[in-house]
């Protein structure tokens, strides 16, 4: 039989893990013949909530399930894992500014860092959801000595599959016609959605929408779902980020197929991104390696909406620089 891998995930007690656990343990992100040792973190004040949600895998009697644990310890919860998808993260709380929450999701994810590094599989894949999810992953990176930063990535799939999504139903298509498609920069709502080498069943994205509705609407909607969704449901995304958080494990550990796809990684000065973000690229994915597409022309409307997520992220940085080895 296949050897079990260990997965962690963090905020296992909250509503993405609610549904991310239970997509993993019935084997969409890693295969229906790949068995998992779930290990399931979360602080103390929500261990009784986890002990909740424990009892329903039990008793979904998984197949691929070959254990669970749930614990409040980092170290713990890290030992031995490949995969580990950080979805735990402090919310803003009343009166909190942006730098407050940057500077309280910095010391978790530095705290999380250091476990990774000392204790998951030297060969481990880490996804940070929690946001502010790029700088996140800047800061558990630089507390990870032991790994190599490309190991760490941030999620933008949920931004790539809503860009997706909003191109097909607008060309009357579906979002499996659409090519290469991308999201560039932070998970915020100054992230550039980039349609401009998008094809819709081969023909040119860019054919069969003007120019006005990129602007006024498609870049707009992308960038503001996460509100719409809060506003409308009273709550933010759940399944769906689980489900894009199954979509970017899945493709970075078994290949993307030649298709391109958002990854929020280390940027390393291509397209003019100079070093020190975690920035989203396309990328295409093939034996557990992720490779940026290389050498496409930008466009000068292009450019300047990059340049502006990337200054972005260098404030994220700089509120949390003393973070930062
Ligand atoms: N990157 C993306 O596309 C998206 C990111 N998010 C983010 O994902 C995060 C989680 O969202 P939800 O599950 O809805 O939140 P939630 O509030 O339902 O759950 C968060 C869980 O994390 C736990 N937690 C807090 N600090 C922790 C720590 N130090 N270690 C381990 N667990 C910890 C909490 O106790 C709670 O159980 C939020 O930061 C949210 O903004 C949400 C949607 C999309
Ligand atoms: O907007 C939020 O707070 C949650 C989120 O990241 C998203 O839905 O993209």
């Amino acid at each position: 039989m296949t050897q079990p891998v260990r997965v962690a995930i963090t905020g296992a007690a909250g509503q993405i893990a609610y549904s991310l656990i239970f997509r993993i343990a019935s084997g969409d992100m890693l295969g229906k013949d790949q068995p998992v040792i779930l290990q399931l973190l979360d602080i103390p004040d929500s261990l009784e909530k986890l002990k909740g949600t424990i009892m329903e895998i039990d008793d979904c009697a998984f197949p691929l399930v070959q254990g669970i644990i749930g614990t409040s310890d980092a170290e713990e919860a890290f030992e031995g894992v490949k995969y580990a998808m950080l979805v735990g993260a402090r919310p803003r709380g009343p009166g909190m500014e942006r730098a407050d929450l940057l500077q309280a999701n910095a010391k978790i994810f530095s705290v999380q860092g250091k476990a990774l590094s000392s204790k998951a599989d030297s060969d481990v894949r880490v996804l940070v959801v929690g946001n502010p999810a790029n700088t996140n992953a800047l800061i558990t990176a630089s507390n990870a000595p032991k790994l190599d930063p490309k190991q760490i990535t941030a999620m933008t799939r949920l931004d790539h599959n809503r860009a997706l999504s909003q191109l097909a139903a607008k060309t009357g298509a579906h979002s499996t016609d659409i090519e290469k498609l991308m999201i560039w920069g932070n998970h915020s709502a100054s992230q550039y959605p980039d349609l401009t080498h998008a094809t819709v069943k081969g023909k040119a994205a860019s054919s069969l929408v003007d120019q006005e509705w990129v602007e006024k609407d498609f870049i707009p909607t992308v960038q503001q779902r996460g509100a719409a969704i809060i506003k409308a449901r009273g709550a933010s995304s759940a399944a769906s980020a689980a489900s894009s958080a199954v979509d970017h494990m899945r493709d970075w550990a078994k290949g993307s197929d030649g298709q391109w796809v958002s990854m929020a990684i280390p940027s390393d000065g291509s397209y003019g991104i100079k070093p020190g973000v975690v920035y989203s690229y396309p990328v295409v994915t093939k034996g557990g390696q992720y490779e940026i597409v290389k050498d496409l022309p930008i466009d000068s409307f292009s450019r300047g909406k990059m340049d502006a997520t990337d200054q972005e992220l260098r404030e994220e940085r700089a509120a949390i620089e003393d973070l930062l080895k």
